[in-house]
């Protein structure tokens, strides 16, 4: 189950932000989309979760296009966007409940379904604790856990470890890890963070809103006759990591 993005451009009013981007990602792996500030890796999420319009091209979510069918497609995917978007003053139960009700899920379901992904983040026992009371870094794993109850097989993260420290930035990103490896998760995380990227990674780096590399991390490497990820992102972009 993957996302197909074919010949993408964007434009906000004449200025030209996505150029021609195509991509397909690997089932069931962990993709970073690396990118400096402006690079069009927001834009690029809009248009996959359909935020925004799209103005030339199609992209298909585990083959459902979003030109043409847009609510299956949407159903192919869970989004994680950069602000936090869990209501402070609900529990972290409540959150789950409320989105499960809107995705049609049965209060049982959605119980059953949101203790599960809490137990699997060690979050558990703070299910009836108000959001406001945890932590960032456990703030954005209810997020995820929330985005991953109707069961997508896709999941979409723009820049999830904004604000975080750098000890809960690594765990948020192991953990995201570790669901392609245990549930067969097709994962697009975008940052402008090298050592969020691994080079074993499927790394696609956008600059100036052109695809400049795709490929993995070590392939992108060789390709450029770099010695690591962050000397071949600085000699793509200038943007030095
Ligand atoms: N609503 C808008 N109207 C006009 N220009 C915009 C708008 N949103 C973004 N831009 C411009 O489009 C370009 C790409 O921005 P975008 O936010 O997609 O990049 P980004 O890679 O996500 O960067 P960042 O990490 O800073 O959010 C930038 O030059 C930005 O100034």
């Amino acid at each position: 189950m993957t996302i197909e993005a074919r010949n993408i451009s964007f434009r906000y009013g004449d200025k030209p932000v996505l150029k021609e981007v195509s991509f397909a990602l690997t089932s069931g792996h962990f993709h970073a989309l690396l990118g400096p500030n402006g690079a069009g890796k927001s834009t690029l999420f809009g248009l996959l979760t359909r935020l925004l319009a799209l103005q030339q091209g199609d992209i298909l979510m585990a083959g459902q296009s979003l030109k043409n069918q847009p609510a299956e497609a949407m159903r192919q995917i869970g989004v994680v966007f950069q602000q936090n978007a869990l209501d402070l003053d609900l529990t972290v139960r409540q959150n789950l409940m409320y989105h499960g009700a809107l995705h049609g899920l049965s209060r049982k379901e959605t119980r059953a379904r949101g203790d599960r992904e809490l137990e699997r983040f060690g979050l558990l026992d703070r299910a009836n604790d108000a959001v406001r009371k945890l932590n960032g870094g456990h703030r954005r794993r209810v997020e995820i856990a929330r985005a991953l109850l109707h069961q997508p097989s896709l999941l979409l993260l723009d820049e999830p470890t904004v604000g975080l420290d750098v000890a809960s930035r690594r765990a948020l990103n192991d953990h995201v890890r570790t669901l392609c490896d245990d549930d067969g998760l097709t994962v697009l995380w975008a940052t402008h963070l090298i050592e969020e990227v691994q080079q074993e990674d499927r790394v696609l780096i956008l600059h100036q809103g052109q695809l400049l590399a795709d490929g993995s991390g070590r392939s992108i490497c060789e390709a450029e006759g770099t010695r690591d990820l962050a000397e071949t992102f600085e000699s793509l972009t200038g943007a030095a990591s």
